[in-house]
């Protein structure tokens, strides 16, 4: 079996890859009849003499392989007809954006394997960057902190040489924190990773229940509470929902989250919004005396949804803007009264050493092993989106009215 680590065309520019060139040597060792290409690639973190060092095959020309492997959306004439493809195509949830993407897979006979859809039995994704969203996403609101409240000068993790340099910058400014009350919410990869980062700096954290009693006293220390969907919202008859509820029955819930709002200065999220949830909080609740929180990083970060001051998603580049409550405008991260958000949507692009690594060790437990055990677990078999008689496999042909939506057909 041939596989190619394929290059990054999208734009801007995403230095990650599937595997780092010590795990791509890894794989031909373990498996006899694995080869790999490497495609060349001029902004990959791992320059291409770095795979040949490792003993691994450089070759422009790739099309022998019949397995092409990259991390985000391939642009339409690049795909290889006929071939088996992974990579995150953003289609799963009829993304407009990336219709005429999943229409042209199909045309060209295409097995598409999406990486968000690679899932167990049980329906839990086995492999993404959602640990380096939270890791980078929780850093950047530290950085936040200290650039609005002018207390310290954290750099860009972009800037930094991976997460071993986060941390030293983590471990300079550990005693300068001022006494916060952070919110966290999620309890997925997101989450741990902004666990993590709260873990590095020292940060005590207390229960829910604890957390609401800061309300009543002045607290001089910096403190987080982690909330799950059964913390954040509650029933519309008053009754308290399970789990199950709060993932499949979102119109028996509403939103309580604007008490733990009142007691909060930061939040950071790492939730998973379901379709038709209510939302965390709306702009009307921003505007309450009670909505104490001035810093929003929010890695969840769904637009003009649950979060109300997300306006839009913002760059590495720039990554704050600021939430006027009053004119429900967007002004500068530091105005006085505004909320400060922090809304990047790549966020593991800023750690693309440390998140390839990690995705790599994924895939070559989850991924690589099914090519060679007849798929024993199903993973292939569950993850595979398109056929190469160029039709929808049965899990997804909830897509069918998203590619026979007239209009542009390859
Ligand atoms: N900003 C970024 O760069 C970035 C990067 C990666 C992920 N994300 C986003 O972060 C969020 C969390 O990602 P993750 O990797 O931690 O996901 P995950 O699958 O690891 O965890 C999601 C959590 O939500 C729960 N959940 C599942 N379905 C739910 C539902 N219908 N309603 C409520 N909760 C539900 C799960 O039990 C789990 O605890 C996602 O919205 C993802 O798109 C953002």
């Amino acid at each position: 079996m041939k596989f190619a680590l394929i290059r990054e065309r999208k734009n801007p520019p995403d230095r990650r890859v599937v595997l780092s060139p010590v795990q791509a040597a890894q794989l031909e060792h373990a498996f006899a009849k694995a080869e790999l290409l490497i495609e060349p690639s001029q902004v990959r973190i791992f320059p291409d003499s770095s795979y040949t060092q490792a003993g691994l095959q450089v070759a422009e020309d790739i099309t022998e392989a019949d397995v092409m492997i990259g991390v985000k959306e391939v642009p339409v004439d690049a795909l290889i007809p006929g071939k088996k493809y992974f990579f995150f195509s953003h289609t799963i949830k009829k993304q407009p954006y990336n219709r005429d993407l999943l229409c042209a897979i199909l045309d060209k006979k295409i097995e598409l394997y999406d990486h968000e859809t690679i899932v167990n039995e049980s329906n839990m994704r086995l492999i993404g960057f959602g640990r380096y969203a939270g890791l980078v996403g929780a850093y950047n609101a530290f950085r936040a902190l200290g650039l609005k409240d002018n207390l310290f000068k954290l750099p860009k993790v972009d800037d930094l040489a991976d997460f071993d340099a986060v941390k030293t910058q983590l471990e300079l400014i550990r005693t300068e924190l001022p006494p916060v009350n952070i919110v966290i919410t999620g309890s997925g990869k997101v989450s741990g990773g902004i666990k993590e980062i709260l873990e590095l700096l020292h940060i005590h954290e207390l229960t829910p229940k604890e957390f609401l009693q800061l309300g009543q006293f002045q607290n001089n220390q910096t403190v987080f509470t982690q909330l799950d969907v059964d913390d954040y919202y509650t029933r519309k008859d008053g009754l308290t929902p399970t789990k199950t509820e709060c993932y499949n029955n979102p119109e028996l819930l509403e939103s309580d989250f604007m008490k733990f709002a009142a007691v909060a200065d930061i939040l950071i999220t790492g939730h998973f919004y379901g379709d038709g949830a209510p939302y965390f909080f709306t702009r009307e609740d921003m505007k309450s005396e009670n909505f104490n929180i001035s810093l929003v990083a929010d890695v969840s970060c769904d637009i003009n949804g649950p979060i109300a001051c997300t306006l839009r998603a913002s760059t590495i580049a720039d990554p704050l803007y600021g939430y006027d409550p009053s004119s429900e405008k967007e002004v500068a991260f530091n105005t006085p009264g505004s909320i400060a958000v922090m809304a990047v949507d790549n966020l593991p692009c800023e750690l693309p050493k440390d998140a390839s690594e990690g995705f790599g060790e994924m895939f070559l437990e989850h991924v690589f092993p099914a090519f060679f055990n007849d798929d024993a677990d199903g993973i292939l078999e569950r993850a595979k989106m398109t056929t190469k008689d160029g039709t929808l496999t049965e899990r997804f042909s909830y897509l069918e009215d998203y590619v026979n939506e007239p209009k542009t057909r390859f």
